[in-house]
Formats: structure tokens, sequence, C-alpha cells
């Protein structure tokens, strides 16, 4: 069954703690179908535990979710419809990059000539063909990175989890990756993209979400994230990332800084 037409992501009151330290803390949020979802947020703040508990790899605590129309307790309905990419991209060294991608296609039981033809579109794309014979373990961050992103959209998913995939990527591989993403977006694919460069998310995202100490602190579309409330100005995303994210004890210094 195709999901119903209600959000790509929705969740209630998430929550995922560790012995002491909570990691996500009541995250309740809503992403719409066929956007582009920036997560942002520092070092530490909960993302990937985020994308984890969606992508039905950690429990929560308490809190539920829905990911394309499935609760995220019902890991067999929930997986064949999200793709995932981790900071580390789950690849074997052993395989040749073409082999990696024909085993992740035949795990998503994807038609074999169907499989190599979005393969080969996807290896051209990012510029992997001439090097997709070689081992993995012989690949450059960069390369392994760009096959854990074919790999994560090879079966196109309804919502796909990226976290950094610009990582380990030069300049043209980087702008590739935004283009592969935009245009994923424009066929209603649901993206949730966390990453800590920027531009990438202002460039791309509909709308961002901003996670700090495991809360959700802030939710907007990009202009608005960046206007200031008080003066109507327009700031940069980063100069509104680092003031949502600031911590109090960091105002004096803030201040200071300011008047220098
Ligand atoms: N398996 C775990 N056991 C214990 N604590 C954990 C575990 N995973 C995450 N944490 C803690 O949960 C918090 C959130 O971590 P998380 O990895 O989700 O952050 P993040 O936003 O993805 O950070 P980064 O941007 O550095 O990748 C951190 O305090 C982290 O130490």
């Amino acid at each position: 069954m195709r999901p119903a037409d209600g959000p790509a992501i929705e969740t209630d009151g998430l929550t995922k703690r560790y012995g002491e330290t909570t990691a996500v803390s009541e995250l309740t949020m809503t992403v719409d179908r066929g956007t582009v979802y920036g997560f942002l947020g520092p070092n530490g703040a909960g993302k990937t535990t985020t994308m984890r508990m969606l992508t039905t790899l950690t429990r929560p605590t308490s809190g539920t979710a829905r990911v394309a129309g499935h609760s995220i307790t019902d890991r067999e309905s929930v997986t064949p419809h999200i793709g995932y990419l981790p900071e580390e991209p789950p690849v074997y060294d052993e395989l040749t990059g073409r082999e990696q991608l024909e085993y992740a296609a035949g795990l998503r039981d994807i038609p074999e000539a169907e499989a190599a033809e979005r393969i080969d579109a996807l290896l051209e794309r990012f510029d992997l063909r001439a090097d997709a014979a070689k081992r993995i373990e012989d690949y450059s961050k960069g390369m392994r990175q760009k096959v854990g992103v074919i790999q994560a959209v090879l079966h196109e998913p309804d919502v796909a989890f990226l976290d950094e995939p610009t990582s380990g990527l030069d300049p043209r591989a980087a702008r590739t990756m935004r283009e592969t993403i935009a245009d994923l977006a424009d066929r209603e694919m649901t993206i949730l993209l966390s990453t800590h460069i920027l531009p990438v998310v202002d460039e791309l995202a509909d709308e961002i979400g901003v996670i700090h100490d495991g809360r959700l602190v802030a939710e907007d579309d990009p202009e608005r994230l960046k206007t200031r409330a008080e003066t109507g100005d327009t700031r940069s995303l980063e100069d509104a990332f680092l003031e949502i994210t600031r911590d109090p004890t960091d105002e004096g210094r803030t201040r200071e800084r300011a008047a220098e």
C-alpha cells in the first residue's frame, strides 16, 4: 500500500535517553512530503540519534513517530520506504563499487535490469563509472561517500535521511550532490538533511529545524529564520544558527566581541 497522504515524518514527544544523558528530548516535528528539511544543531545536539530512531535503528525511550505513514515501531513496514546515509557509509571494503551497489539493489528487491540502469546512471552522475570495478578499500573518503549516497536512494525511497552527505566531497562532487538532492526533492522524495555546511542547507532546505541539547529550539523556512524578529533585518544563516544555539554563558563574550 502506498502510504496515506499524511506528512512524510511526524514525531510526537520523541525522546531518547542513554543513562543520565538525554540525547533527544520531547521532539515534536512534522516534515511535509516532497520537501527538504534541514536538520541543524551543534555537535552532540541529537541529530544522529533522531535519525537512528526514525530509521528504526534505535528505539525511542518514549514518544512516537511515523515515517511515510508507518509507525517506527513497525520496522518491516517502514524500511522499504526509507533510505539512510549515516555519517560513515556502510560499505564493504572487499567489494567493488558496482558490486556494493548491486548488493544494495538486491537487498531492496529492485529487478536486475532496472537496478543496472539506475546504478549506471548514478555512477555516471557522480563521476564514478571509471572506478566502479575497483575495490572499495582503494576508494578515497569522497568516493565511499558517493557510493553511500547512491545506495541510500537507489530504491527511490519516499524518505531519505542524509547525514552530512557532502562530507569529504570535492567542490564539483559537492555540487553534484546538491543538484541530486534538489532533483530527488523535485521527484517527490522527502529528504531530512543534516549538515554543518550551512550554505548547503540555505540553498536546498524548504524548512529548517534547529536542535540544541536534544530539544527543537527553532523551526521555520530559511528566509524567516534569517530575519531578526526585533528589527526585520536579514542576517546570514550562520549568524541565525549561532544566535539560536548560543549558550547563555556565551552572552558576555558575544557582547565583548560586538563592542570591539
Ligand atoms: N550510544 C550512545 N550511548 C551513550 N550516549 C550517546 C549514544 N549516542 C549518542 N549519545 C549522546 O547523545 C547526545 C547526542 O548525540 P548525537 O550523536 O545524536 O548528536 P549529533 O547532533 O548527531 O552530533 P554531531 O553533529 O557531533 O554528529 C550526545 O551527548 C552523545 O554523547
